[in-house]
């Protein structure tokens, strides 16, 4: 708790431009999840859950393993819509408009809204494919272009550095924080709004970790960021603003800082202080 709470104050010297989620302009708002309610059959995973998710800045889930942070985050691409018996009510409005209302190009919205997984998945394909995998996809094949996109996106993903000379090389010759940094960046190649990231760095060592948790931060001056963690630390030194969850319920949604040093329910704090979890 100690340790969390001076790692906020470390966050908070750096970065002041923490905005109110409950009072958010147009221009300020990247998501908004409207009275959300999940079910995996019969069994309900995520009940009424309502927030405003800050453009530009870092939001972290929360809570005890099984609590829904998953589920919820996969909402925000429709990743749920893979799941058979998957059942969602309720709205979650990007540029004010309902990624579930009838139409919607799941497509088009996956392209606004990537996502990276617990797992670096890098396909079996040079570093270079790699990165421009979507772009292709979109019939983009002019070397100049692409080129650009590469150098630009693994930049961005802090991978430059250490890919340039072997872009042609396969990317399974990267070590794993090298793939998790390289599917960052083919994530943000097709320059997505919205970057969902499922459990990071839970399959990185601890260097691994610190270097992206670093591009986490760097992230968010060009993209909107959510993140699950199942680690609080991590949440304290890369997030905004924290949501805590709990058996499919959001408990408590805050800046972080006040999240992890003065909780205002009781249930927050026994997580946070390791009663449970
Ligand atoms: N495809 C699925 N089918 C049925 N139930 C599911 C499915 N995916 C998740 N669940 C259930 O929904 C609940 C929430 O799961 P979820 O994976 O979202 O939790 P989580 O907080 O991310 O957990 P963890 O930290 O362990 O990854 C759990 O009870 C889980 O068993």
């Amino acid at each position: 708790m100690m340790n969390v709470a001076m790692k906020m104050d470390q966050n908070m010297t750096q970065d002041s431009q923490i905005l109110n989620t409950d009072a958010l302009s147009a221009e300020q708002t990247a998501l908004q999840i409207r009275d959300l309610n999940l079910f995996y059959g019969d069994k309900q995973a995520l009940f009424n859950v309502d927030m405003n998710i800050a453009k530009g800045q870092v939001t972290a889930f929360i809570g005890p393993s099984g609590c829904g942070k998953s589920t919820l985050l996969r909402c925000i691409n429709r990743m749920n819509d893979l799941v058979d018996n998957c059942r969602i009510e309720g709205e979650i409005r990007l540029h004010d408009h309902n990624i579930y209302a009838k139409g919607v190009d799941v497509a088009a919205l996956r392209r606004q809204v990537g996502m990276v997984f617990q797992r670096p998945n890098p396909f079996p394909k040079t570093i270079y494919e790699n990165v421009v995998y979507g772009l292709r996809l979109q019939g983009i094949n002019d070397r100049r272009r692409l080129d650009e996109a590469v150098e630009r996106s693994l930049r961005g993903a802090a991978l430059w550095d250490e890919a340039k000379d072997r872009l042609h090389e396969n990317a399974f010759g990267l070590s794993g924080g090298q793939q998790q940094r390289l599917v960052i960046a083919r994530a943000i190649a097709i320059e997505p709004e919205v970057l969902l990231l499922d459990e990071p760095t839970s399959a990185l060592d601890p260097i691994s970790t610190l270097v992206v948790e670093e591009l986490i931060t760097t992230l968010k001056e060009q993209f909107t960021v959510v993140i699950v963690t199942h680690n609080m630390q991590q949440a304290a030194r890369v997030s905004d603003h924290t949501a805590f969850m709990y058996m499919g319920e959001l408990i408590e949604y805050t800046d972080t800082n006040t999240l992890f040093t003065t909780p205002g329910k009781k249930k927050t704090e026994d997580y946070i202080t390791g009663r449970y979890g």
